[in-house]
């Protein structure tokens, strides 16, 4: 018996098998979820930052988010096995079996939702499980049934910074909080659009509709993205007029939205593959540079 524990333990703590468990849980998408809460935690503290809490509140928020992203790679892992882009990850390469995967999920998504109803506060571990539930009852199923999937997706996409206002507040109500909300919101489109463009074939191949229907040239895809792009130059405005950033937060983050608008126009030119690669690309590189606008701002001015 000691025996057969000994040997899972070992098969479990091998490096290969840990960075196929890191692996699940996106860790891209994953850190950027997390400096999306950490911002709302900043923002919501105002003068005085509780390092503590805000640990605490990072380190709930990235069990929960880590477990979420696991569980989606759960749900979707047959689907993944036929995707180029995704038939490496740990399900389908068989590194890590379903049951696994669900307990591991499981177990994160509980951990980190517990740690922060106890350890934060309740209305910080209510926003998580409600993204949670979003995500995974709603947008992981709808990817396969209809392209309004972007904007169900686009709302827990969005609620870590509101996740991060209440950990740090106790309460949402706050205009500042649902700006930060908006950037995330409107940035998901395009960012989505764009690598729904650059995986097509993939993504069809799997089952997932990504894609507006019947727009072969791509003129439905850029109705979606021009507006959203448009509205996040107001938008980012937003956080400077109800003084929450100043001047520096403003011409970065408007540099930043140009920039992004920039590379959508582009696509709105040419609608095929490489201008919508240069679109994604901006989008890896938007909501990283907005976030260190709003830092930087705070620290130096
Ligand atoms: C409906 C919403 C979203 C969809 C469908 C989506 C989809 C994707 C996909 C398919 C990729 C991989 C692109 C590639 O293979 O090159 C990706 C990359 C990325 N996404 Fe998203 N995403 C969404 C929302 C978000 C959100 C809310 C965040 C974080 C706040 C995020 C952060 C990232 C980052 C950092 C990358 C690049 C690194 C990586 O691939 O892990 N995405 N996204
Ligand atoms: C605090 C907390 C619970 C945070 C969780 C937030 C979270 C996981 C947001 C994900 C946003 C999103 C829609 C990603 C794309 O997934 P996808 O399934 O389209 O990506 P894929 O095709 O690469 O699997």
């Amino acid at each position: 018996m000691k025996l057969s524990t000994d040997l899972t333990l070992s098969k479990f703590l091998n490096t290969e098998t840990l960075a196929a468990y890191y692996e699940l849980t996106k860790p891209g998408i994953t850190l950027t979820v997390l400096a999306s809460m950490l911002i709302g935690f900043i923002l919501g503290s105002g003068n005085g930052i509780d390092y503590m809490l805000m640990l605490h509140a990072a380190l709930g928020t990235w069990l929960i988010a880590s477990g979420t992203a696991a569980h989606n790679q759960f749900m979707e892992w047959r689907y993944d096995g036929k995707m180029k882009r995704t038939q490496k990850r740990p399900v389908p390469a068989s590194k890590i079996s379903p049951r696994q995967s669900v307990f591991f999920s499981l177990g994160l998504i509980i951990g980190g939702l517990i740690y922060l109803i106890l350890v934060v506060n309740y209305v910080a571990g209510l926003v998580s499980l409600l993204t949670t539930l979003i995500y995974l009852g709603i947008y992981t199923p709808m990817k396969r049934i209809s392209v309004a999937n972007v904007f169900i997706g686009a709302i827990p996409g969005a609620l870590p910074p509101v996740g991060g206002w209440a950990a740090a507040t106790g309460h949402l109500g706050s205009t500042a909080m649902w700006v930060l909300f908006a950037i995330v919101f409107l940035w998901q489109v395009p960012h989505v659009m764009a690598i729904a463009w650059v995986c097509k074939d993939d993504y069809s191949t799997a089952g997932f509709k990504m894609l507006p229907k019947d727009d072969p040239k791509g003129y439905k895809a850029v109705a979606l993205i021009l507006p959203c792009l448009f509205l996040l130059l107001p938008v980012c405005y937003g956080l400077y007029w109800v003084d929450m950033n100043s001047w520096l937060y403003l011409a970065g983050s408007l540099l930043s939205s140009l920039v992004f608008l920039y590379y959508g126009i582009i696509f709105t030119r040419d609608r095929d593959k490489p201008s919508a690669k240069k679109l994604m690309f901006a989008s890896f590189g938007y909501l990283p540079a907005v976030w260190a606008f709003v830092i930087i701002d705070l620290l130096l001015l």
